[in-house]
């Protein structure tokens, strides 16, 4: 889809989307890889963001392997003309490379070549889920703070690295996300389709510090609310965010 708009020529928009509120409510516990679903409001979080997202036409979705994130996309998609079916991609280890492949697709799921019209690819992936939170995961936030101390735990939680306790940095979330939305995310939007992408308050960051060029400083002031929002347009190479920041009166859940 092209849009001519002054003279800039835009491709393919960018949605990311951090899940609804999830059943063990942020900022009580450090959710990381356990898999809780939505609450109540993070449905209801999970909805508005439908209504907001009706009328860009998706053409591609993304999201972690954790419940919150593919219930989140679920709702959201739930309001678009098409349907999202997920695609399942059996992948190898690839002795010669020393990575991880797909080799092909399981037959008895459709995949891109075969989906119908009115379906969307959804993609699942581990590269987006939430940092591992190591020993602080599940735990609550505040019994982590009388252990460690509220500074720690917000160093922990919000600066670029390091990570928690046998946990994941920013940094290595960033190892791992940027990579797969530069091999799978950023082809789509440069091709002119509309891509949503939904993660997790760390994977998140970490796209938002890469596509807009966050220093290591300042990534600590990008914070995503639960249900929140960041879209973006690809133009001349770049991708340009078309929605205001966050302000801090706006932040909330976090
Ligand atoms: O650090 C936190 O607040 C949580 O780990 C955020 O993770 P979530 O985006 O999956 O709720």
């Amino acid at each position: 889809m092209q849009i001519s708009r002054q003279k800039v020529v835009i491709t393919g928009h960018l949605i990311l989307v951090r899940h609804g509120e999830p059943g063990l409510k942020p900022g009580d516990r450090l959710s990381g890889w356990i898999d809780i679903p939505l609450s109540r409001k993070g449905i209801e979080e999970a909805l508005e963001c439908a209504k907001a997202l009706e009328n860009i036409e998706i053409d591609l979705a993304f999201a972690s392997n954790l419940f919150r994130a593919q219930e989140t996309l679920s709702i959201i998609l739930s309001a678009q003309k098409k349907t999202g079916a997920f695609i399942h991609e059996r992948t190898e280890f690839n002795e010669q490379t020393g990575s991880k492949e797909s080799s092909e697709r399981l037959d008895w799921y459709s995949y891109p070549e075969k989906l119908s019209e009115n379906l969307i690819p959804i993609y699942t992936t581990p590269a987006l889920n939430e940092r591992y939170y190591g020993q602080l995961q599940g735990r609550k936030k505040q019994k982590m703070e009388e252990k460690y101390g509220a500074e720690q735990v917000s160093r922990w939680r919000w600066n670029f690295e390091p990570g928690p306790p046998e946990g994941e940095s920013l940094k290595a979330v960033y190892e791992r996300a940027v990579p797969y939305f530069q091999n799978n995310i950023m082809p789509a939007l440069k091709n002119g389709k509309n891509v949503l992408i939904c993660a997790h308050q760390s994977s998140l960051r970490a796209l938002v510090k890469y596509i807009e060029k966050v220093s290591d400083e300042d990534i600590r002031e990008i914070r995503f609310s639960t249900g929140e929002l960041a879209i973006y347009h690809y133009s001349e190479g770049k991708l340009v965010r078309e929605n205001e920041e966050l302000g801090p009166e706006l932040k909330r859940n976090i």
